[in-house]
């Protein structure tokens, strides 16, 4: 049995249908991710499955039952402002454990040990803008991962950064996700990201958003860092050849 499973998922946002019959689903330990162009919906999914909108049509479900929004199943790492700059480091990767009713000096006992971890040793006290693009997206997913909620939704955590420190912490989180095998659903424009990283794919079409295809990526990791196998550069080409037939002027 799936952990997650959306069924037959409608959205519409006043006269705009967003989401056509959405079914997707993430097991217990999977790593999956959504790709599709601009504006399809990619984030809208996030929005059903953190409470924040309802669907018009559909079910989803986790591990069998309605996803009840109280549950707490998700920590959600969102596309902007994932750190808040008014506070210093340490406090925002507290925040959300806090949030959860754990008290300050317990979230931080939980923190401190994974600081070297994510390369945040001595940047503490600093506040997010003093921090390189790498070093925040690293705080943003440490908060995230420390919530120990089920599992992670994350909307494009590298979409932000330079080109060669995404690669960096593609790599980086490669190396984490191998050791801790959470149960992640990601969204990403980058469809090399998405072949590095997952288990499965699905591409949804341009709005209203629909599965258009799915993929399931069968080499072994770990697979950055090491030449890109014939395999792998097909996946991409055939993602990129879906995703260029989808998109008109607006990618
Ligand atoms: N309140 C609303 N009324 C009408 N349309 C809306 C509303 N909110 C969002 N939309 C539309 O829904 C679509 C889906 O937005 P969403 O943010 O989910 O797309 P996305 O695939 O995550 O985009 P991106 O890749 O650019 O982040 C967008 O085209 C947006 O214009």
């Amino acid at each position: 049995m799936s952990f997650l499973e959306l069924q037959d998922i409608g959205v519409t946002l006043g006269d705009t249908a967003v989401l056509n019959d959405i079914s997707m689903h993430v097991a217990e330990g999977e790593f999956v991710s959504i790709v599709g162009p601009s504006g399809a919906g990619k984030s809208t999914i996030f929005r059903l499955l953190t409470g924040a909108l309802q669907q018009n049509r559909g079910t989803i479900t986790c591990n069998g039952r309605a996803l009840d929004q109280t549950a707490q199943v998700f920590a959600f790492l969102p596309q902007r402002d994932a750190l808040m700059p008014w506070l210093r480091i340490l406090d925002n990767l507290t925040l959300g454990l806090e949030v959860q009713g754990v008290s300050k000096g317990a979230a931080r006992a939980r923190v401190l040990p994974l600081l070297a971890d994510f390369g945040l040793v001595g940047f503490e006290g600093y506040y997010p803008a003093q921090l390189s693009g790498g070093m925040r997206q690293r705080a943003a997913l440490l908060r995230t991962i420390i919530q120990a909620r089920p599992m992670q939704l994350l909307d494009e955590p590298f979409g932000a950064l330079d080109a060669l420190t995404r690669m960096q912490m593609q790599k980086w989180f490669e190396d984490r996700w191998q050791a801790a095998r959470w149960t992640t659903l990601l969204i990403t424009h980058d469809v090399r990201e998405a072949v590095a990283l997952s288990d499965r794919i699905y591409v949804l079409s341009r709005r209203p958003a629909r599965v258009i295809a799915e993929v399931i990526v069968p080499d072994p990791r770990p697979r950055l860092g090491h030449p890109a196998t014939a395999s792998a550069h097909a996946l991409e080409a055939q993602l990129l050849g879906i995703l260029l037939n989808q998109t008109g002027d607006d990618i």
